[in-house]
């Protein structure tokens, strides 16, 4: 039975919440499938900050690095919102993302069929819409120096820098081909070239790779109108690759199109092979919902897991490339979903909701038959 070393880092708000519900997602997917999940876990992000005085501690990384995965839930809070940018909660995870090279953020958006009217959009807008954001996670504007915001005699005064290095696109750009030829074969590469100059190198280097892929068709948007037809057209769409502040932008529009912000995965990867010795053959990555610790609903019990669970798959999926109980997992949801249960940011008006907990529960026991069929 091979062993898989899972760092569970549950962070703030409902981040422990949905997390629990990822971790006996996996815990049933190692019994009927014959891994053996070794979890251990820290604090990260406001938790960290609150127990040892900083939002990521080096013993952290450490941890991640002899780990296969990293399984995290949200970060942040009103609590640690008066800190500096340096010392919040969030830049404990943009470091952690940093150190462990994770350049490609994975976010598929998928519109489960029973939740095509969940959705503030029409439903024949949305139905079958399955897409996949690419979004660069280490650099551009979230890391550009200098970044800085003085309160001077004269005034107030702040900036933010927006680098890319040609190496930095190629290889996210190159990233979002390959997964377009598992799939419909389209990439849109969105950038704002009209008036940025890193989007003008973006657009240079994207259509340099997309030569090397006559398979694929590759489109150019510009970002504005791009978030305009995600919602107008999102069928337009496969795989979408971009930079880091926009692809942080447009996936959270996306998740509209799936029915709630709850619903959204990632995958956080690098490029390298694994780095704990004597590992099976996976592939490290770090997976998260997309949303964040959702202040306003923390501690209720009432936060939509969806996303974390299909985290899970992810990680099933990339790290330990088994397909058949990735797949197995998606299915689970999705029949969940068609049997009526649904978590109150799902609901309509009047309609009741399931707290996390039950919805979990059952969820376990579609998974539960569909791994034993
Ligand atoms: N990856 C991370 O750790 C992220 C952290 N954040 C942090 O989270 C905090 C709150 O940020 P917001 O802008 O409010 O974004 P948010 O994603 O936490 O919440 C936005 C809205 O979506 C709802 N929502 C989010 N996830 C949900 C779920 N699983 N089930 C049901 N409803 C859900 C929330 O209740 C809220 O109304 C901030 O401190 C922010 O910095 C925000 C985004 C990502
Ligand atoms: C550092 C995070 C709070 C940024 C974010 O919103 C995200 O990664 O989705
Ligand atoms: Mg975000």
């Amino acid at each position: 039975m091979s062993e898989v070393h899972v760092l569970l880092l549950p962070g703030d708000g409902i981040g422990p919440e949905v997390v629990a519900a990822a971790q006996r997602v996996l815990e049933l997917v190692g019994h009927r499938t014959g891994y053996r999940f070794v979890f251990s876990e820290d604090l990260v992000g406001g938790a960290a900050i609150d127990a040892y005085g900083t939002p990521l501690r080096d013993e952290t990384i450490e941890m991640a690095l002899r780990s296969d995965a990293v399984f995290l839930g949200a970060v942040g809070g009103p609590k640690w919102d008066h800190l500096p940018k340096a010392t919040r909660p969030e830049a404990g995870l943009l470091r952690l993302r940093k150190e462990l090279g994770l350049f490609a953020n994975l976010r598929p958006v998928r519109v489960f069929d029973p939740l095509a009217d969940a959705t503030p959009l029409k439903p024949e807008i949305v139905r079958g819409v399955d897409l996949i954001v690419v979004r660069e996670l280490t650099g551009g504007l979230y890391f550009g120096q200098p970044s800085e915001l003085r309160r001077e005699p004269t005034g107030r005064w702040a900036i933010d820098t927006l680098p890319y290095r040609e190496e930095e696109i190629a290889r996210i750009v190159d990233l979002a081909f390959q997964l377009a030829r598992a799939r419909r074969r389209k990439v849109t590469s969105v950038d704002k070239a009209n008036v940025l100059n890193t989007s003008a190198l973006w657009r240079e280097v994207a259509s340099e790779i997309g030569q090397r892929y006559p398979d694929v068709t590759l489109e150019h948007a510009l970002v504005d109108s791009c978030a305009m037809r995600l919602v107008a057209r999102p069928r337009d769409f496969d795989v979408l690759v971009m930079e880091n502040l926009f692809g942080d932008i447009l996936s959270d529009e996306a998740a509209v199109l799936a029915g709630s912000l709850g619903m959204l995965p990632s995958a956080s990867l690098h490029g390298q092979p694994p780095q704990r010795p004597g590992s099976p053959a996976v592939r490290f990555g770090l997976y998260e919902p997309v949303h964040g610790s959702a202040p306003d609903i923390a501690g209720k019990g009432i936060a939509n897991p969806i996303g974390a669970i299909l985290s899970a798959a992810l990680l099933v999926r990339w790290t330990l490339g088994n397909e058949r109980a990735a797949t197995a997992i998606e299915q689970a949801v999705e029949e969940t979903l068609a049997s009526g249960a649904r978590t109150a940011d799902l609901a309509r008006p009047g309609e009741p909701a399931m707290g996390t907990e039950a919805f979990t529960d059952r969820l376990l026991e579609r998974l539960a038959s569909i791994l034993s069929a």
